[in-house]
């Protein structure tokens, strides 16, 4: 596929025959789901995205949790052939080797949706109804995204086409930016992590895997 060519319509399906997730699947319609590829795993030593975690690979895990919540699911890697077996679109990072904000740039470049939900490859424990919540909070914001005193979870988080110009203009200067950077050029909605203890352990919602060690210990956490 190529960069602008658009992923699905723009708006919200105009049949919403799909099974709710949450009651809402008409409004999980303006939002792309995005999964993020990209990454080089040097701290795993393998690609993290393909590891087995319980019965499936890590990425076919995640894909399937974005999948319950949103229609429409993309993938951003610079690697497709690895990935096509999930019959999938996936897009190219228009400034790769820049980290996971360029991901977000690729996306948010390439969808035709309002709003895209992203989220990393190596969160095994994400919840479809907690991706739905903070897309419910979506419009009027640039960002919608989970807070903890200091700690902010961009890769769990709502990103609308508000962002592109800011994201463009930090990858444009050239530098690996963090994907927080942005943030003072846009409308964020900070939803506070312990306003959250509705949905699933948040403890467990958040944990993303980046080395061995932290494969094992999310793999103790599975049920
Ligand atoms: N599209 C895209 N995704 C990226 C890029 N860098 C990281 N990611 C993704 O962003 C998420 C978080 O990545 P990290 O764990 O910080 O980085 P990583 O490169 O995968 O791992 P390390 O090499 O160990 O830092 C993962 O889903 C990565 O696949 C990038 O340059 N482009």
């Amino acid at each position: 596929m190529k960069h602008g060519e658009g992923v699905g319509p723009a708006g919200p399906p105009s049949e919403c025959n799909i099974p709710a997730v949450g009651g809402d699947r008409c409004f999980a319609g303006t939002v792309t789901g995005v999964v993020l590829v990209g990454g080089g795993s040097n701290r795993m030593g393998a690609n993290k995205a393909l590891l087995p975690f319980g019965r499936e690979r890590l990425l076919d895990r995640v894909v399937a949790r974005v999948r319950e919540a949103f229609p429409r699911v993309i993938l951003v890697s610079n690697d497709s052939a690895s990935y096509n077996y999930l019959g999938l679109p996936v897009i190219r990072d228009i400034y790769p080797g820049r980290g996971p904000l360029s991901g977000i740039h690729a996306a948010l470049s390439a969808v035709a949706t309002p709003y895209i939900f992203v989220v990393a490859c190596d969160m095994p424990f994400i919840d479809p109804k907690l991706a739905l919540y903070l897309a419910r909070q979506a419009p009027g914001y640039d960002v919608v995204v989970v807070r903890d005193g200091p700690y902010l979870e961009p890769l769990f988080a709502v990103y609308g086409r508000g962002c592109l110009e800011p994201v463009e203009s930090i990858l444009r200067r050239g530098l690996r930016a963090r994907v927080v950077d942005f943030f003072p050029a846009v409308r964020v909605k900070y939803i506070e992590r312990g306003e959250l203890s509705d949905f699933a352990d948040v403890d467990k919602v958040f944990m993303n895997i980046n080395t061995p060690r932290d494969l094992e210990r999310a793999l103790q956490f599975l049920e």
